[in-house]
């Protein structure tokens, strides 16, 4: 497997309303592979989505380089690069203000392929099969983001990731607010698509059960910075540090009450 996404030496401070600047991401550098699933787990606020933002160019960081198949990640909303944008997609953590409110389904699911050369059949075939894959009946296509409710909402913006069949797929508690039947269709959907095209994916989750059912590898982060990073298997039976000690322990108190 080859490196897809890199990530050097990233720093990031933000400004809080009133109050001081923080350093949310502190040295951090990570790399995913082609075919790959990374998991990033850590405590609230610990900068998991900030970096995914940073991960996906959406971001500036105050220092350090992210690059996706060796192009900076910065410059791939540049003309010359949309074909290789599109084959990075995010699924943000709230479907609310991630779609547009007036768009019509099929208009997101059309966007998602512009720049994709594929017949106006082989469109509406892959259009068809991702609504099918994400449980939603194709009259969803001449309606609006705004008519949905949260859950379906996103649906309709994992379909929009997945339309494309997508290099990388970087998805911020993409399932969390997904009915549990719904959730293990969305994972396995996602997990069939790895195993047929190749897709990396970089998964944020709070649900334990989750990150061990879809990752390989899991990073650890704590206060902006890498503590602990391994084969999942290898930190899910045998944790060596102590944010990912507490992240599991917390996980079986739940599941227990
Ligand atoms: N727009 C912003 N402006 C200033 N500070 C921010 C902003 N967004 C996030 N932060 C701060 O950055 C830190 C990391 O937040 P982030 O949302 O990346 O963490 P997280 O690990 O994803 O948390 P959660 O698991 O709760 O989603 C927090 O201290 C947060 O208050």
């Amino acid at each position: 497997m080859t490196d897809l996404l890199t990530a050097q030496n990233l720093f990031l401070s933000r400004a809080r309303a009133g109050g001081p600047a923080v350093d949310v991401l502190r040295g951090l550098s990570l790399s995913v592979r082609s075919g790959e699933t990374v998991a990033l787990i850590g405590a609230s606020g610990t900068g998991k989505t900030t970096l995914a933002h940073v991960l996906a160019g959406l971001l500036r960081p105050s220092a350090g380089q992210v690059t996706y198949k060796g192009a900076d990640v910065q410059a791939l909303s540049q003309k010359q690069h949309r074909p290789l944008r599109c084959e990075l997609q995010m699924i943000f953590q709230d479907p609310y203000s991630s779609l547009d409110p007036r768009q019509s389904v099929e208009a997101v699911l059309r966007e998602a392929l512009l720049f994709h050369p594929l017949s106006e059949a082989e469109k509406q075939g892959r259009i068809r099969a991702t609504l099918h894959d994400m449980a939603l009946p194709e009259d969803v296509l001449s309606r609006r983001a705004h008519e949905f409710s949260g859950g379906q909402r996103q649906r309709i913006a994992i379909a929009r990731a997945l339309v494309g069949q997508p290099a990388l797929i970087i998805a911020d508690e993409a399932v969390s607010a997904l009915d549990v039947s719904v959730q293990a269709r969305v994972l396995n959907t996602l997990l069939m698509q790895q195993q047929r095209t190749g897709l990396s994916l970089v998964f944020i989750s709070h649900d334990m059960a989750v990150v061990r059912h879809m990752a390989h590898r899991v990073i650890v982060l704590d206060q902006g910075q890498v503590v602990e990073e391994g084969p999942a298997e290898q930190i899910f039976t045998a944790p060596r540090s102590d944010t990912a000690r507490m992240l599991l322990q917390h996980s079986r108190e739940k599941e227990l009450s």
